[in-house]
């Protein structure tokens, strides 16, 4: 049934399938993986341990998350054949075209030959992505060849120590560890739902994904953080945030980070993501970027009641541990691989192929007309 307050363009309102992964803008709370509110997860969980929730549907227990963790870290490593091909791909690519051609290429070393292999491929696609794109932007910005094999003890900390060559501080794995849970899953967002059609041909697991990175990649999507990025870093100051937003608003550009297609009134991944924000601008000496994304996040919802999504807080945070603007996006795709994944799951287990009808809108029936007549 159409949700007639929202339209029907882009299937929005319309419930397309069924899932106990995950719930988006429910009254009481915003949002929940497998019944866990994201607030209490990002408090308290590791994202491992989130991970593990929607790859085997329960929390794990001490014994199983140290194995799962030990599991991880053994599967960081890169086949020569997938660091050759990363080797080749230029400088000036986008990450997300680097993450996609370094899932395809897992998926040609490692094939998924049965669906019985299914969480062996997510448990190496978690446990290898953060190396592909280290290892990529590495060779191609630095010149050098590093060795993906970290001892860190998780994905985040893995991640940063790659791209910095150093361990990150307590509080920069901390927030990486947050963030990782605040993108994990969200039920039918676009991504996603390219991942569920994708399954629901019977197709294998690095397709899918590998569809759902094309998907993220765009800024109405997972590329908002960059893009926010993007604008923020151009203001001077605060002042000068209100006067170019207002500026946009007047020629009705969107601004990226803001607005929903669920949510109503706020995304509870904001509130969790800015403090978190705040924390860092006090311990990196920030006096500019914060104060301007306040700024911008108060007109937006004053001129327009547009909030702040998940993706607007994220550009300032990554910013302050010194991941370069073009890395922002690729890391969603580092924690989503869970949710999409937990989705193919689901989708091949109560399987139907996805084929919705359109609506026709073309010419009327018309005879062939031969070349040489037109
Ligand atoms: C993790 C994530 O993927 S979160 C989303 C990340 N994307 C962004 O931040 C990009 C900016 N935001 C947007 O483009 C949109 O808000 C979307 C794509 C997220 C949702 O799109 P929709 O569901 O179509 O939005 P919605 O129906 O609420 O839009 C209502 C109105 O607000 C406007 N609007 C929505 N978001 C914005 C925005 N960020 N800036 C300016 N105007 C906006 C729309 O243009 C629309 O105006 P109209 O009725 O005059 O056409
Ligand atoms: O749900 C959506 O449409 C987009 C989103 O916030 C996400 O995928 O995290």
């Amino acid at each position: 049934m159409v949700d007639k307050a929202l339209g029907g363009a882009g299937l929005r309102g319309q419930v397309a399938g069924q899932t106990a992964l995950c719930t988006v803008g429910q009254t009481g709370s915003g949002l929940t993986y497998c019944g866990y509110d994201i607030a209490e997860l990002a408090e308290k969980a590791q994202f491992e341990e989130v991970s593990f929730l929607l790859s085997r549907g329960e929390l794990p227990t001490s014994a199983e998350l140290s194995e799962y963790k030990a599991k991880l870290k053994s599967l960081r490593g890169l086949p020569t054949a997938l660091k050759t091909v990363l080797e080749n791909i230029p400088k000036d690519a986008h990450p997300m075209d680097v993450m996609r051609t370094g899932c395809s290429m897992l998926g040609n070393l490692e094939m998924e030959n049965d669906f019985s292999e299914a969480n062996d491929a997510i448990d190496r696609m978690v446990a290898v992505f953060p190396s592909i794109i280290c290892y990529w932007y590495r060779f191609s910005h630095d010149g050098v060849r590093i060795e993906t094999q970290t001892d860190d003890d998780s994905v985040g900390a893995h991640f940063l120590t790659l791209l910095h060559d150093k361990a990150p501080s307590e509080l920069f794995a901390q927030v990486m560890n947050v963030s990782l849970i605040l993108y994990a899953e969200h039920e039918f967002n676009a991504s996603t739902f390219t991942g569920r059609v994708c399954a629901s041909t019977l197709s294998d697991i690095h397709s899918c994904v590998t569809g759902a990175i094309g998907t993220l990649r765009g800024p109405l999507h997972g590329g908002a953080n960059e893009a926010a990025m993007d604008m923020i870093e151009g203001f001077k100051d605060a002042d000068h945030a209100e006067q170019e937003i207002m500026g946009m608003l007047e020629r009705k550009d969107k601004i990226m980070g803001f607005g929903h297609a669920i949510y109503r009134e706020s995304d509870p991944r904001n509130v969790i993501i800015k403090k978190w924000s705040e924390k860092l601008a006090a311990e990196v000496g920030d006096d500019v970027l914060y104060p301007v994304s306040v700024r911008c996040e108060e007109i937006m919802w004053r001129e327009k009641k547009l909030f702040c999504n998940a993706d607007f807080f994220h550009a300032s945070a990554y910013h302050f541990m010194g991941i370069p603007t073009k890395l922002f996006t690729p890391i969603f795709v580092m924690s989503r691989v869970t949710g999409w994944t937990a989705h193919v799951k689901e989708q091949r287990a109560n399987n139907r192929i996805i084929r919705p009808s359109a609506d026709y809108t073309g010419p009327e029936a018309r005879s062939y007309t031969p070349i040489e007549s037109r």
